[in-house]
């Protein structure tokens, strides 16, 4: 559905966003990750036409980006990063100025700003102005802007920068409403953001694109770790047991001796059933998964050694 091509853009001397492409399909919910600097808002610029790639494309269905620019921006909605709002305008107001500026027809103004009021749950802010509200409030006003043509994409530079705990919930709760019905990225340098939000992860190094993987196969199953004890030898059994693939010694702690077992699922009952039968004793047998924290922090120790 949203597709960009060898997107490249370049600052000067600096490439802040490197030959990079994907593809989202219409009802993803993708978490755009990546540190500082990695070129999130530059990505995300280029696909909302805000700013000019240096080379690639980007493309919505048969549109493409620079030649198809407003009937793009028609069908995406944007939260930019630290998002413009006037602050002596009341929410109301700056909701009917932006309508104005998307070009909503008149008569169907007010049903817009209604319908991005009661999404945001901003009902009881509307006649306030835009300076007395918390920051939680007020990126709500920047997400209700961005609602306001119903868009089919939208697009959110760091939805949950600068809320406290109780707003972050609150704005995850909102995406995740606005992601039963329209396709969403968002950026964020918050790993449990893509964790409660998204499907997809897309990790940013350094202006590249280093992982573009599903979260459920970002988390897969390592395997389990057993600890047993008793005397001789567990692995000889383990070997042994039908299903295992591999097992791995993970070396001794105070309960036993630590071992790292792969194989099917019936394995691991087989196994503990075998070890049990010699004498053994199982302490414990923990499933092992892939956390996207250390798959992070591996995908940025490799930039910083690159
Ligand atoms: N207008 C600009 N002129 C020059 N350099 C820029 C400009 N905008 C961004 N950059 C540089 O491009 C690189 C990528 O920046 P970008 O804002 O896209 O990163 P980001 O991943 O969104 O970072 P953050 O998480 O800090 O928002 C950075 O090195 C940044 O300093």
């Amino acid at each position: 559905m949203i597709e960009v091509e060898h997107l490249t853009r370049q600052y000067g001397a600096l490439t802040a966003v490197r030959e990079v492409g994907f593809r989202i399909e219409r009802g993803e919910v993708v978490g755009l990750l990546g540190p500082n600097g990695a070129g999130k808002t530059t990505i995300m610029k280029m696909m909302t036409g805000a700013l000019e790639p240096t080379s690639g494309t980007v493309r919505l269905d048969d549109l493409v980006m620079g030649q198809d620019t407003a009937a793009i921006q028609q069908r995406i909605g944007y939260l930019p990063e630290n998002c413009p709002l006037w602050p002596e305008m009341t929410v109301i107001d700056y909701l009917a100025y932006m309508a104005e500026l998307r070009r909503i027809p008149p008569e169907q103004r007010d049903r817009a700003i209604a319908k991005s009021i009661r999404r945001t749950d901003l009902a009881e802010k509307a006649g306030d102005r835009i300076d007395t509200l918390s920051r939680g409030y007020q990126q709500r006003v920047g997400v209700a802007q961005a609602l306001l043509h119903e868009p089919e994409l939208l697009i959110l530079d760091e939805p949950t920068n600068g809320l406290d705990p109780a707003q972050i919930h609150q704005m995850r709760d909102l995406i995740r409403d606005l992601a039963q019905d329209a396709t969403v990225i968002l950026s964020t340098h918050v790993l449990q953001e893509v964790q409660a939000v998204c499907e997809r992860v897309l990790i940013m190094r350094s202006g590249s694109l280093a992982v573009d993987e599903k979260l459920v196969d970002l988390t897969a199953s390592e395997g389990v770790d057993m600890v047993i004890s008793g005397s001789g030898n567990p692995a000889a059994v383990l070997e042994s047991v039908s299903g295992v693939t591999e097992v791995i010694d993970r070396g001794a702690d105070h309960q036993g001796h630590r071992y790292r077992l792969s194989g099917t699922d019936k394995a691991v009952p087989a196994a503990v059933n075998a070890l049990v039968g010699v004498g053994f004793s199982v302490h414990a047998v923990e499933p092992r998964r892939r956390d996207l924290e250390t798959l992070f922090e591996s995908v940025i120790q490799e930039a910083s050694h690159a």
